[in-house]
């Protein structure tokens, strides 16, 4: 199997407490893979592994091998240094968070500042980025209006073209549909299925209806640990599918 990670023995703690403990896991390449479990599970932690988004935390410990498909090659996450890895594993988190600045400025800023791209350079890939996000026909018009004008759905899109406008060669999202409502929420969900063909994708989710439509394989964590991985293929048809995955956790 072609994979986008793989997480041997990962152990994180805060103090006496065990987040992760001793978790192995392989996601595999241009296929979505959702971490499910329930609250506290550890979903969040295991995610903010794979782009060392945990050593800002300075009371979490972490030992194990991560490794992530970087230009190709999988490396380990802690010999690509932190500016290139936050970038070729682009992060979505649960609330939209775009920059104070206007709808253009949310692309063209972090591509200046990360790739050194300006001009009409800069502005053709952010005219591609937010076609990518299906965002280009609903705010050509208004791109010097201040992103916090846009939808919650448009502002989670956004934030997603932002990270495709960086090449990104993994997408981590984190629960990105959990502050939409169930139109914006299967917008961006179309968008992420439509998205896998050219980037690889780890994500957690709390729905287990979104688990079941968007995930080629299932991770589950329970207690920090994994409790079992399964392809969609072993999931039985429709909501008897989302039973299953409850089942598990
Ligand atoms: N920076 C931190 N410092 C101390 N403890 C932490 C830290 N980050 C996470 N934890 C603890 O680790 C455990 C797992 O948290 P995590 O956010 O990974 O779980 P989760 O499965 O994503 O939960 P949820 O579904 O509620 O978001 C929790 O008990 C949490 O309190």
């Amino acid at each position: 199997m072609n994979l986008c990670a793989r997480i041997e023995n990962l152990n994180v703690s805060a103090g006496a407490q065990n987040i992760l403990n001793g978790l192995s896991l392989e996601c595999p390449d241009r296929k979505i893979t959702v971490l499910v479990g329930r609250s506290g599970s550890g979903k969040t932690t295991l995610l903010r592994s794979l782009n060392r988004l945990n050593d800002c935390f300075p009371a979490l410990r972490t030992s194990g091998r991560v490794e992530l498909k970087i230009g190709g090659l999988l490396r380990a996450v802690g010999d690509v240094p932190l500016p290139e890895l936050r970038r070729r594993a682009g992060m979505v988190f649960q609330s939209p968070n775009p920059l104070p600045l206007s709808v253009a400025r949310n692309v063209l800023l972090p591509l200046q500042l990360t790739l050194g791209v300006k001009g009409t350079e800069a502005e053709g890939r952010m005219k591609q980025a937010l076609e990518q996000v299906g965002l280009w026909k609903e705010v050509a018009g208004r791109l010097n209006q201040p992103a916090a004008s846009l939808s919650g759905g448009q502002q989670q899109r956004l934030c997603l073209a932002r990270t495709l406008a960086l090449e990104p060669d993994v997408l981590l999202l984190d629960e990105p549909t959990a502050s939409l409502d169930r139109h914006a929420a299967e917008v961006v969900e179309d968008l992420l299925l439509s998205l896998k063909e050219r980037y690889p994708i780890v994500m957690v989710s709390h729905s287990l209806i979104q688990a079941r439509r968007l995930a080629d394989r299932l991770a589950v964590l329970r207690g920090g640990a994994l409790c079992r991985t399964l392809d969609a293929a072993e999931l039985p048809a429709g909501g008897e599918g989302e039973v299953f995955i409850e089942r598990l956790l």
